[in-house]
């Protein structure tokens, strides 16, 4: 029998995530020695509460309340705890004790990366985050590793398990929005407070750590655009899918020219927009997440599994401890970060995408060549016009007629047809600007 030296795992969190971490360790723990060529010994696990029902059966003595004497003797600490604090001075005291760290938690460090990142570099210790981005599906490793000898031009992709569920099921099964959050909480796919989820702060911070890695360039999470889902009604979607279209929240990175300076910048946004049926992120359903990676020389890749659930993120949190505990045993500098490029995030209004107008308009002769004319007068050309449901609004006191308008825009600058959406909304022929949507994907 072989005997193998111990590498000490400390584990911060034992809930959706961490009880599924601590399982699957327990469990394989034979294939991570050698694997690793070391035991991995699991030396407890620090929650809130240590009465707490958990989604798997783990020994009770494992448990405690008592994070920093956990952390103190530690090669190796876990954490899936989430929040800011005390999750970051965890982490910091970890590092600077000498542990390297593996975190899923994507909220700490799109906020105090550069602080954290800085801090392991100075000691020399590493911090692993596969499972911050896209939940199981391997796509921090590819952009930090894999294509760091490419260029990547653009990443578009799903990226919030929770805000898919939701459009998922509103889609296909015409669920209200509400009750589709409450089955994605019970699944554990949502945020401790959901309104990350839903308000799109999960996906932008997300964003932020794939431009950041993508562009070689740090990313704040401020300079992230970010619209969530509230004010996609039911409507909304069934009008999306009459048009041959479905909703989806997307997370988009690019590498775009400024068209102010003519200069090379990049951007990061995330909000709910059109994609075709026929794209393939049409397909993807329930809390799955799906990444396209546009680079120069590699082309096209695509990234699609699950994105969020306890059992599928422990997959990824265990990869990166394999990772650490092998350096741990074998040595090695591990990874940098690469934040060299320093290129400009730029605002929202220099991107360039196409777009749904939906209006409210009176239904009088006249109506349509107002509406075109104001596209025209800022540059925006128009692809489509549909008419759709017929209805009446009540005018100074009067029943008018009114109708739906949907235009569709090929490609166009965001400050154009913002400025086009405002003029619009001051013609007396508007009774109202309904929804403004960006169609992503060819
Ligand atoms: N649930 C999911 O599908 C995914 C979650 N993540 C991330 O993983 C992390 C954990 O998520 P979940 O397991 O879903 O959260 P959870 O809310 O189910 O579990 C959190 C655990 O941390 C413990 N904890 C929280 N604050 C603590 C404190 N101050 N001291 C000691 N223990 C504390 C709690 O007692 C609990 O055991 C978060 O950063 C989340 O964003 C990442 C990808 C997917
Ligand atoms: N709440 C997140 C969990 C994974 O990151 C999601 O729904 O994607
Ligand atoms: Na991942």
């Amino acid at each position: 029998m072989i005997e193998y030296r111990n590498v000490r795992v400390a584990l911060l969190g034992g809930g959706t995530v961490g009880a599924q971490v601590a399982r699957l360790l327990l469990e394989h723990k034979e294939e991570f020695a050698s694997r690793v060529g070391a035991s991995l010994e699991l030396t407890g696990i620090a929650v809130r509460n240590l009465d707490a029902a958990r989604s798997a059966d783990l020994p009770k003595e494992l448990f405690t309340t008592d994070a920093e004497s956990l952390i103190l003797g530690a090669d190796i600490v876990i954490e899936v705890m989430g929040g800011l604090e005390p999750a970051r001075s965890y982490i910091l005291q970890a590092i600077n004790s000498g542990a390297d760290v593996v975190t899923a938690n994507k909220a700490l460090l799109a906020t105090h990366g550069t602080e954290l990142f800085e801090a392991a570099e100075r000691v020399g210790a590493q911090l692993y985050f596969e499972a911050a981005v896209a939940g199981a599906i391997p796509i921090i490793r590819p952009l930090r590793e894999s294509l760091a000898g490419d260029r990547v031009k653009r990443i578009m992709g799903i990226v919030n398990g929770t805000t898919n569920y939701i459009l998922d099921k509103m889609d296909t099964e015409g669920a209200s929005f509400d009750d589709a959050l409450a089955v994605a909480t019970e699944l554990g796919y949502a945020e401790a407070d959901p309104t990350a989820d839903v308000d799109a702060f999960d996906a932008a911070q997300k964003a932020s750590i794939l431009a950041s890695l993508a562009f070689h360039t740090t990313i704040p999470l401020e300079s992230v655009h970010r619209e969530g889902i509230r004010a996609i009604s039911g409507k909304t979607v069934e009008l999306a899918k009459k048009a041959g279209y479905v909703v989806k929240l997307l997370a988009v990175c690019e590498r775009l020219t400024d068209p102010a300076t003519g200069e090379e910048g990049v951007s990061a946004r995330v909000y709910p927009a059109l994609i075709s049926r026929e794209h393939p992120l049409a397909a993807v359903h329930k809390a799955n997440n799906a990444v396209f990676v546009e680079a120069e020389a590699a082309g096209s890749l695509m990234f699609y599994g699950a994105g969020a659930g306890g059992p599928e993120t422990a997959s990824a949190v265990l990869g990166d401890l394999v990772s650490a505990a092998r350096r741990h045993v074998i040595g090695g500098p591990g990874l940098g970060a690469s934040t060299h490029a320093n290129l400009p995030v730029l605002p929202i209004s220099a991107i360039t995408t196409r777009y749904h107008v939906t209006l409210l308009v009176f239904d009088r002769p006249g109506v349509l060549a107002s509406v075109a004319e104001e596209f025209a007068k800022h540059g925006v050309s128009v692809e489509l016009v549909e008419q759709g449901t017929f209805g009446s609004e009540a005018v100074s006191g009067e029943a008018a007629p009114t109708a739906t308008l949907v235009i569709g825009t090929h490609a166009a600058l965001e400050s154009d047809l913002a400025a086009t959406v405002s003029a619009l909304a001051q013609l007396d022929a508007v009774s109202s600007v309904v929804s403004v949507l960006r169609v992503e994907g060819a």
